[in-house]
C-alpha cells in the first residue's frame, strides 16, 4: 500500500480549444492516504472541473487519474462511486419528490439491497438498518429534527448539509466536497468543521474545494492552489500563506487567511 491514495498525471481538460485545467504539460499532484488536501484558485481556475475529471463526470482530454492503484480512464461514474469515492456538487443537488431522510437513503437502498431480496420478504429488516444509518448522518449534520420535511423546505445551507450526510451515509473511503460552506450559516459550519475533522481523525482522504480559507486552513494538511488551469503551488497551509506566487496570483498583500 503506497502512502497515495490518488494520483493526477499530466491531467488536462480541453473545452473546444480552450484548456481549462492542465496548463501546458497537464496537472500532476497526489494526494496522500488519509490526508486533508485544500483546493483552492480564484474564480475560473478549475477546481470544480478538477473535481469533475477525478470523480468521473468528465473525461481527461490527457493524462490519467489513479484512485488507490486503479486507472480510472475506463470507469464510469457509478463505477467510480463503488470504489469508494464520494463527492458533493458546487450546486447542491437532490430529489424533489423525496422527504429530507429519503434524500439520504436514496442511494444505500441500491448499495445494500436488491429488489430480490425485498421479492423475499427481506426488506423490512434492512430497511431499519439503513434508516438508522440515515438518521445517525442526519443527526451528524443538524438536521435530525428535519428528517420527515420537504426537501424545498430547506435552506441553501441545510441542502449542503444533505449532500454531506447522503455521502456520510456511503462511508466514502475518499470525500471531495465543492464549496461545502457556501450558503451555510456559522452554527452548521462549526458542525461541518467538526465533521470534517471526525473524518480525517477516522482516515478518511478529503479534498475540499473552498473560497472561505479561514475554515478551509485550519482544517486542511496540505493545500493545492491552481491558478488558470495550472498548478501554481502545492504544500502545507503555512507554506502557501507565506508562498509569494501565491500572495501575489490570488491571495493579495493584505490577506487574512
Ligand atoms: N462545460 C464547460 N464548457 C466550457 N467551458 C467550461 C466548462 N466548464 C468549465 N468551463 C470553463 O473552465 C474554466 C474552469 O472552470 P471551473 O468551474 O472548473 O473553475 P473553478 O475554479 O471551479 O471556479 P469557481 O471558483 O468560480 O467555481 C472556466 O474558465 C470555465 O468557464
Amino acid at each position: 500500500m503506497t502512502d497515495s491514495i490518488l494520483q493526477l498525471d499530466g491531467v488536462a481538460k480541453d473545452f473546444n480549444k480552450f484548456r481549462a485545467v492542465g496548463g501546458k504539460d497537464g496537472l500532476t499532484f497526489d494526494v496522500k492516504r488519509g490526508g486533508f488536501l485544500g483546493l483552492i484558485g480564484p474564480n475560473g481556475a478549475g477546481k470544480s472541473t478538477t473535481f469533475n475529471l477525478i470523480s468521473g463526470v468528465l473525461r481527461p482530454s490527457m493524462g490519467k487519474v489513479t484512485f488507490d492503484g486503479v486507472d480510472l480512464s475506463p470507469l464510469n461514474i457509478a463505477e467510480i462511486a463503488a470504489l469508494g469515492l464520494g463527492r458533493t456538487f458546487q450546486t447542491p443537488r437532490a430529489f424533489e419528490s423525496l422527504n429530507v431522510i429519503d434524500n439520504v437513503m436514496v442511494g444505500l437502498a441500491h448499495a445494500e439491497e436488491s429488489p430480490m431480496a425485498a421479492l423475499f420478504g427481506r426488506w423490512k429488516p434492512a430497511e431499519r438498518a439503513l434508516t438508522g444509518k440515515a438518521e445517525a448522518a442526519l443527526e451528524r449534520v443538524g438536521l435530525i429534527g428535519r428528517r420527515h420535511d420537504a426537501v424545498s423546505n430547506l435552506s441553501g445551507g441545510e441542502l449542503r448539509m444533505l449532500e454531506v450526510a447522503r455521502q456520510l451515509v456511503r462511508d466514502p473511503r475518499i470525500l471531495l466536497l465543492d464549496e461545502p460552506t457556501a450558503g451555510v450559516d456559522p452554527t452548521l459550519q462549526g458542525k461541518l468543521s467538526e465533521i470534517l475533522a471526525d473524518l480525517h481523525a477516522d482516515g478518511t482522504t478529503l479534498i475540499v474545494v473552498e473560497h472561505n480559507l479561514g475554515f478551509l486552513m485550519s482544517l486542511a494538511d496540505s493545500v493545492v492552489v491552481l491558478q488558470n488551469g495550472a498548478l501554481l503551488a502545492k504544500g502545507t497551509p503555512d507554506d502557501i500563506r507565506r508562498d509569494p506566487h501565491v500572495i501575489a496570483a490570488y491571495l493579495g498583500a493584505d490577506h487574512e487567511a
